[in-house]
């Protein structure tokens, strides 16, 4: 069987209300294609808004999670809290988070294991910055950040890799499909080397970063491109293009 199309909307600080109710019900009237598996991330403080009026078939993530079961965690948001409010997946890793949040790469792999354990999807983002392109260590930065989560999870069948380019996300500066190709491909060689043929095979491996309707067609045929994680295009009308990029 082969790997569904996963397209993941990270709305990250942005929306109000309005806009997320706009946002939603665009979604619930658009043609969607029924093969592509679509989640969407708004700020934490609009995931039951959205849950409660987002058509049941489309899931809703949280842009982050904690790494403890619950507590005196001021601020933080635990697994079963988002499980319990249908709320199916939570992203970890991203580079916001891990660049100006300061996460590190063991804390993320923490955060994905208790998500993990409590039934919950994982949207595990990895991504070398410009610098660290630059100097040629882009496949040893993202083989580390995939290795602190590999030390920590034996089951990858509810993890979707996410690999966002740091200089590409926001930037409109695209990785090209080759560039793209490239990194999937050697993040599935790591999952068949370290992990297994099975999560090698089925792990849906997503790219973001620049994701547009002028771009995702390109970037749809690569073999080891599973899908996207969109930022700023997820909050337009356009995400339904981007959805459908497969199949149009
Ligand atoms: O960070 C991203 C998604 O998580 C990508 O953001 P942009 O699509 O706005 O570049």
């Amino acid at each position: 069987m082969g790997r569904q199309f996963f397209v993941g909307g990270n709305f990250k600080m942005n929306g109000s209300v309005d806009t997320i109710k706009s946002i939603v019900n665009n979604l619930n009237q658009a043609k969607v294609d029924p093969n592509v598996e679509v989640v969407i991330a708004p700020p934490a403080l609009y995931l039951l808004l959205t849950r409660e009026h987002l058509r049941p078939g489309l899931e809703v993530a949280a842009q982050n999670v904690f790494d403890k079961p619950n507590g005196a965690f001021t601020g933080e948001i635990s697994a079963s809290q988002l499980k319990e409010s249908n709320i199916t997946w939570t992203l970890t890793g991203h580079s916001e988070r891990r660049v100006i949040l300061k996460e590190s790469d063991d804390f993320i792999a923490s955060k994905t294991k208790t998500a993990l354990d409590h039934g919950l999807g994982v949207i595990f983002c990895i991504g070398e910055t410009l610098e660290q392109r630059e100097a040629n260590q882009t496949i040893e930065v993202v083989t580390n950040q995939l290795r602190a989560v590999a030390k920590q999870i034996q089951d990858w069948s509810k993890v979707v890799i996410a690999y966002e380019p740091v200089w590409a996300i926001g930037t409109g500066k695209v990785a090209s499909t080759e560039q793209a190709q490239e990194v999937h491909a050697a993040i599935r060689a790591y999952l068949t080397k370290e992990v297994s043929q099975t999560a090698s095979d089925n792990t849906r491996i997503i790219y973001g970063g620049s994701v547009s309707e002028k771009n995702c067609n390109e970037l749809a045929k690569e073999k080891d491109i599973d899908g996207f994680l969109v930022g700023g295009a997820s909050l337009k009308p356009a995400f339904v293009d981007i959805i459908n990029a497969q199949s149009s």
